[in-house]
């Protein structure tokens, strides 16, 4: 598809999605946007980040390589006011609600539901995840679709994190991709706490919807030195996952900062996330355990 191909079919996608905004309470505008309108708002995409003021933060394919070999990917909305984020949505269109799947390329659950397909009302994977600062509680809503292709809105359920604090039973999930995350050095973090699984590796933000949801209980990115993690890539998931009862701090504990801009500058080496407390405490002391004897 040629650029201007491309953005005939966002304006004409941003038009859909408009259509369907009373469904949420939202009037619809009267009048269709036209290209100009679409490339206005989009301009408008320029905020630097900070401490101060309210902006949006949106990562509208997280896990680019995810959704080109098309596996597991992301889009990743946040609302970041004065520093804090306040609001985080996290949709995973891919995501399968029987989590072995995860741990398997997209390509095996979609061969295998064109083997034995699933009963057409039959919601089984997709869905979106909201959270509000405070709220003590993060939702899904299923993607489901009905026959005519129109997006069936349910109700939306609570999500909550995983009981388990025994790293023996505990499953740790990382990137696929060894260049954004030092699989050898979450390997030796692993058997120093006592990791008996095998980790489960998915692109994308969707590892912070499998925390929240309770179908993992680890989550770790430990990327090269000098690469400097970007507000997008995880601001919406650490809300949904700390709402859903879950922990997220850098590897010396602290946690995350988003109020310094575009990255989360002053990060500790990597970035860690626990389904509770005590889980997390073991992780921190099994990353100090490991770290001396790492080479990142
Ligand atoms: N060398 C690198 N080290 C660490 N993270 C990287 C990286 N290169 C890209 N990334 C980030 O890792 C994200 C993907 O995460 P994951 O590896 O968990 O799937 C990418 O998001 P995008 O795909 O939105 O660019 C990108 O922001
Ligand atoms: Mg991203």
């Amino acid at each position: 598809m040629d650029g201007i191909h491309v953005l005939q079919r966002v304006v004409e996608a941003v038009n859909e999605c408009l259509s369907e905004c009373a469904v949420v309470g939202i009037p619809p505008p009267k009048h269709p946007l036209g290209t100009i309108d679409v490339l206005k708002v989009i301009n408008k995409g320029s905020a630097q980040g900070g401490p101060k003021g309210k902006f949006w933060v949106l990562d509208p394919v997280d896990g680019t390589l995810g959704f080109v070999r098309g596996d597991q990917y992301a889009v990743a909305l946040a609302l970041i006011a004065d520093g804090e984020v306040v609001l985080g949505v996290l949709g995973c269109p891919n995501f399968p609600m029987k989590k072995v799947w995860l741990n398997y390329h997209h390509r095996y659950y979609r061969l295998a539901s064109k083997l034995h397909p699933p009963s057409s009302d039959l919601w089984h994977k997709g869905f979106v995840l909201i959270a509000k600062k405070g709220a003590g509680q993060a939702w899904m809503e299923p993607l489901a679709w009905n026959l005519q292709g129109s997006h069936i809105v349910k109700i939306f359920k609570a999500v909550k994190v995983s009981l388990i604090d025994d790293p023996a039973e505990a499953t740790f999930c990382e990137p696929v991709e060894k260049a954004n995350s030092s699989h050898s050095f979450t390997a030796g973090v692993a058997d120093s706490l006592g990791l008996r699984k095998h980790p489960l590796r998915v692109y994308s933000m969707a590892k912070y919807a499998a925390i929240a949801r309770g179908d993992a209980e680890i989550f770790m990115k430990f990327a090269k030195a000098g690469y400097k993690e970007k507000i997008w890539d995880h601001a919406a998931g650490v809300l949904i996952v700390q709402e859903a009862g879950g922990v997220v701090t850098d590897a010396g504990g602290q946690p995350l900062d988003f109020s310094k801009g575009r990255y989360l500058e002053g990060l500790d080496r990597g970035i860690i996330a626990s389904s509770g407390k005590r889980l997390h405490e073991k992780l921190l002391a099994a990353v100090e355990e490991s770290w001396d004897s790492s080479s990142l």
